[in-house]
């Protein structure tokens, strides 16, 4: 008889890191869909279904990562070359990228906030679902993702934005366990009487 694992799923989540050395393959089909629509079971205040997610992959990397460049360009005109061309290589040559778009009704008694929040509850989903099914990834932003021509180019007009991109692959090594904060600086339990006072407080880096 087969043996039952001993890896729980909450063990599967508590493996997870982010890492952005990637390789192919990339998920694609019908696993690609199962991953997104996990992005899409994320708590969502007046379910606004604020999720756009476009996917950049194969030969539609080196344009994109072209807009990328100019983004860079136009919002940190004075950044270093070797920036741009880190962004370009990281555009061009991870195996696939997911932006992560964010449809936003600022005119909704849902505050723009919580819209954004289920954004980026979405995006965490896709993470784990990601790692779940042997890929990988990580989430980067920078001033280049409120660039309003590079939005544009994911269909995000004013006043829909970024939260930025998922690099998405097989992490070409095990991913590596970062050094994760102890659990205890980060809970308290509220006894009914005194404010509560926190670990971490005391440990800012
Ligand atoms: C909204 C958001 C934006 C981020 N942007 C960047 C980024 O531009 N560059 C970067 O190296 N890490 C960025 N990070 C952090 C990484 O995604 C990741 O969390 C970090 O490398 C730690 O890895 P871990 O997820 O395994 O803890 C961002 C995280 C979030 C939530």
């Amino acid at each position: 008889m087969a043996q039952a694992s001993s890896v729980s799923p909450l063990d599967v989540l508590l493996e997870r890191s982010s890492t952005g050395d990637l390789v192919a393959p990339v998920p694609q089909g019908e696993v690609l869909a199962r991953i997104l629509s996990a992005g899409l079971r994320a708590p969502d205040h007046g379910h606004l279904c604020p999720w756009r997610y476009v996917v950049i992959a194969g030969d539609a990397r080196p344009a994109f990562a072209g807009h990328v460049v100019a983004a860079v360009a136009r919002q940190e005109p004075d950044a270093p070359e070797k920036k741009r061309e880190k962004r370009r290589r990281r555009f061009s040559e991870t195996p696939m990228v997911i932006a992560l778009g964010m449809h936003l009704r600022p005119e909704h008694k849902v505050p723009v906030m919580e819209q954004e929040m289920a954004v980026a509850a979405g995006a965490m989903n896709v993470l784990n679902a990601l790692h779940m099914e042997g890929f990988g990834g990580v989430w980067i932003s920078g001033r280049f993702c409120e660039d309003r021509s590079l939005l544009s180019q994911l269909g995000l007009e004013a006043p829909h934005r970024l939260a930025g991109f998922l690099l998405v692959g097989t992490p070409e090594k095990p991913e590596r366990a970062h050094v994760r904060p102890d659990v205890g600086d980060h809970v308290a339990f509220w006894d009914g009487q005194t404010p509560v006072t926190f670990g971490a407080d005391g440990r800012q880096r």
